[in-house]
């Protein structure tokens, strides 16, 4: 398993600094949770690591360096991420996306008409994210946890090993937070994950270790308890509905 080692990481729009010299570690098989204010740079930094936004710095999962890399090679070095929105071939079926995920570069005809039974690696997904009885549905029409799993599970095909998941719980039901939530610890048994989250309930009870970013810096970093306690966060997160 390999982590993830960011140094100096700096990100600048026209002049605004999004992220600011970030130096962050995150421990092969860790879940670590990233959290800060509207604005505080978390989504610019898994851009960055991803190859969405030009960054200086250095970014490296295992033993590459991620940054100056294009983002297709960064995907097939194992680094894959979700958006806020899940981003699903709606008028597909749930196997169909899973097998599109596996089969990059094939067309989805090609794959329909040769299917002989399901890939060992689409059936396991398919187990781990939990909708073995959904994959003849078409995804437009699962419930909204169920499009999340199934953009985590096509990243598990596609045999991502750092997992960059962006408000993954976001207008989520109760159970369906607890399910991501076990299905994050299933998942990180063999595989390092990154979660941006503003739901603090979430992050009490599945969070490893957390980093706080505020403005673009790390703020604070450490276990649950040792982030809830450091002033520094309750002064940035006071008078807000996180705190
Ligand atoms: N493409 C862009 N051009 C200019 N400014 C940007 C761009 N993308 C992000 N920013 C700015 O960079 C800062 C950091 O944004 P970012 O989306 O990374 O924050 P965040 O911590 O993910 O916030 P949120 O919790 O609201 O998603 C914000 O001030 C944002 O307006």
């Amino acid at each position: 398993m390999d982590g993830l080692s960011i140094r100096d990481l700096r990100v600048v729009f026209d002049g605004f600094v999004a992220v600011g010299g970030v130096d962050l570690d995150v421990s092969p098989g860790d879940v670590r949770f990233l959290i800060g204010p509207n604005g505080a740079g978390k989504t610019t930094l898994v851009d960055a690591v991803t190859g969405l936004v030009k960054a200086s710095g250095s970014v490296r999962f295992g033993e590459r360096e991620l940054l100056g890399t294009e983002v297709h090679r960064i995907a097939r070095l194992g680094v894959g991420r979700t958006f806020q929105t899940a981003a699903v071939f709606e008028n597909l079926t749930v196997l169909q996306n899973l097998d599109i995920a596996a089969g990059t570069g094939r067309g989805a005809w090609t794959m329909i008409r040769r299917r002989r039974g399901i890939p060992e690696n689409v059936q396991e997904a398919l187990e781990t994210i939990g909708l073995t009885g959904q994959l003849d549905q078409a995804a437009g029409t699962l419930a909204h946890g169920q499009k999340q799993w199934l953009e985590i599970g096509m990243l598990l095909v596609q045999d991502a090993k750092l997992l960059l998941l962006d408000e993954p719980v976001a207008g989520m039901s109760h159970d369906e937070r607890d399910a991501t939530g076990e299905l994050i610890g299933k998942v990180s048994r063999d595989r390092t994950v990154v979660v941006i989250e503003h739901d603090m309930d979430f992050l009490r009870r599945f969070a490893q270790t957390v980093t706080v970013l505020h403005a673009g810096r790390v703020l604070s970093e450490g276990t649950v308890a040792q982030v809830q306690a450091d002033p520094k966060v309750q002064e940035v997160y006071m008078g807000t509905k996180e705190a």
